[in-house]
Formats: C-alpha cells, sequence, structure tokens
C-alpha cells in the first residue's frame, strides 16, 4: 500500500529525514514510534505532501508520488489525522463531517454515526464546544469520509485522559476490523502495541528498528534503550 525508500527531508538547512525506508501493506496496522524529535511527523507530512522530499521516494499503490501535491495524494485514497487534530471551532460536528469530498461513499454519515454514536449526539455542537476526546473522535471520523484506503494518524492520543485513550484505542481496532491500512505515530506505547501489527521505531531521523508487535511487547531492553520506557 505504501512504501517509502530512503526519503530525506529538510527544514531549510535541518537535515530532518535522514533516509527513512518503511513499508505498510494492504490491510496493515502498522506503528511508528521514537521519541520526540526524532521525524516521526515530519515523516508523516512526506507522506502526505506537506514538506518535500529532497531525495528518495515514496510509492502508494505502487506509483511513485513524492511530486504530486497533497490534495491529489488525498484522492488518491490518503486519509491525515494531524497532530493537533485540525478542528473547525466555529463549524459543527455534522458540518465538518460533510467537507471532506466523498470517494465512492462507504462511510456515509449513518456509518460514521453508528461507530461514532457520541458525534450523532453532539452533531449540532461547534467545534469549540466538543472535549479533547470527542474532537480526536471527530478527527478520526472526517478523515474516514473521503473514505480512505491509507490511514495515516499522528499522536491521536495526545492531550487525552486514560479513558478516552482507551477509547481511541477501541475505535482504531474497529477501523481495523473494516481492513484498512493504517500508519499510527504514537508516543502511547501500550496503545501502538494494542492495535500494531508492526512497529518501527525512529532514531534522529532514520529507522532504527523494525519488528512485530508483540515481540516489542516482550523486549523491554529495547523499549528502554529506544524509547525511553
Ligand atoms: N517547521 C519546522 N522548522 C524547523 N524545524 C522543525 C520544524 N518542525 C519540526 N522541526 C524539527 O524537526 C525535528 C523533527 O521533528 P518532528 O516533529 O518530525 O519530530 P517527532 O518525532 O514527530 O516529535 P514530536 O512527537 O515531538 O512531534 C525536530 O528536531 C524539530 O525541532
Amino acid at each position: 500500500m505504501l512504501e517509502l525508500r530512503d526519503v530525506h527531508a529538510h527544514y531549510g538547512s535541518s537535515h530532518i529525514l535522514q533516509g527513512v525506508s518503511l513499508r505498510v501493506g494492504a490491510g496493515e496496522v502498522v506503528a511508528l514510534l521514537g521519541r520526540n524529535g526524532v521525524g516521526k511527523t515530519t515523516t508523516i507530512r512526506a507522506i502526505t505532501g506537506l514538506i518535500s522530499v529532497s531525495r528518495g521516494e515514496i510509492l502508494f499503490k505502487d506509483t511513485p508520488i513524492q511530486d504530486e501535491p497533497p490534495y491529489r495524494r488525498a484522492r488518491m485514497g490518503m486519509g491525515l489525522v494531524p497532530q493537533g487534530r485540525g478542528i473547525y471551532p466555529n463549524l459543527s460536528v455534522r458540518e465538518q463531517l460533510l467537507l471532506p469530498p466523498d470517494r465512492n461513499g462507504r462511510w456515509s454519515l449513518q456509518e460514521i454515526y453508528a461507530l461514532f454514536p457520541i458525534l450523532r449526539e453532539r452533531r449540532r455542537h461547534a467545534g469549540d464546544q466538543l472535549s479533547g476526546g470527542e474532537q480526536q473522535m471527530l478527527a478520526i471520523a472526517r478523515a474516514l469520509r473521503s473514505n480512505p484506503e491509507l490511514l495515516l494518524l499522528d499522536e491521536p492520543s495526545e492531550g487525552l485522559a486514560p479513558m478516552m485513550v482507551k477509547r481511541v484505542g477501541e475505535v482504531l481496532q474497529d477501523i481495523k476490523r473494516q481492513e484498512l491500512s493504517i500508519l499510527l505515530v504514537e508516543q502511547n506505547l501500550s496503545l501502538a502495541l494494542s492495535v500494531a501489527d508492526r512497529v518501527y521505531i525512529m532514531n534522529k531521523g532514520v529507522i532504527v528498528h523494525e519488528c512485530p508487535a508483540a515481540e516489542l511487547a516482550q523486549d523491554e531492553e529495547t523499549q528502554h534503550r529506544l524509547l525511553g520506557v
């Protein structure tokens, strides 16, 4: 579904991604882990086209996309749940769910409300009237509305109370059952390990470790050395 081959990216003169290679298979859930500032968000930005790639290749469904603008990548079937959620404060929940272009209609409003009953209840509330957890549900629901084949999530648990982190985990499990491919950037290791099939760990702009999620769950030495857990 997605493959990065030796991807490099810069912010000005700072060489942030220094040769990232990773794969997400069809229907696979992959977590991208690593300490603060190692380049996880920059990797997501490179995949979605929000930062340009200075070297290397990004393939989406076997097509090189590194020169495509972000909107075209979205139309090809990439959905993004951005860090910080990106909720519009003044639009209602329903309005925000109607914004994305319909790609073949798999995730109708009815389907979305069935998966997120709280959004049906809150459908007339403005974005800034929602709790952090409700905003996160809306960010995930909005990304699903464009019927992505690959869903990219950048720290969906950030700033949420433990109850809501658990709920995000349940929602990701539900989405996983729909056979979507998912790339999940997460600081919360137990959330990541509860949904991911496979994990990559980044350090200083490169991937330094790759293994099945179940293996990392048992490997306290690697957790400590590369994630500081
Ligand atoms: N707009 C920017 N301009 C310059 N440097 C940036 C910019 N955004 C991020 N950086 C730097 O790039 C590096 C990687 O940042 P990135 O946000 O990708 O890390 P991260 O692994 O996602 O960490 P976090 O979880 O803290 O967001 C950091 O050193 C950061 O300071």
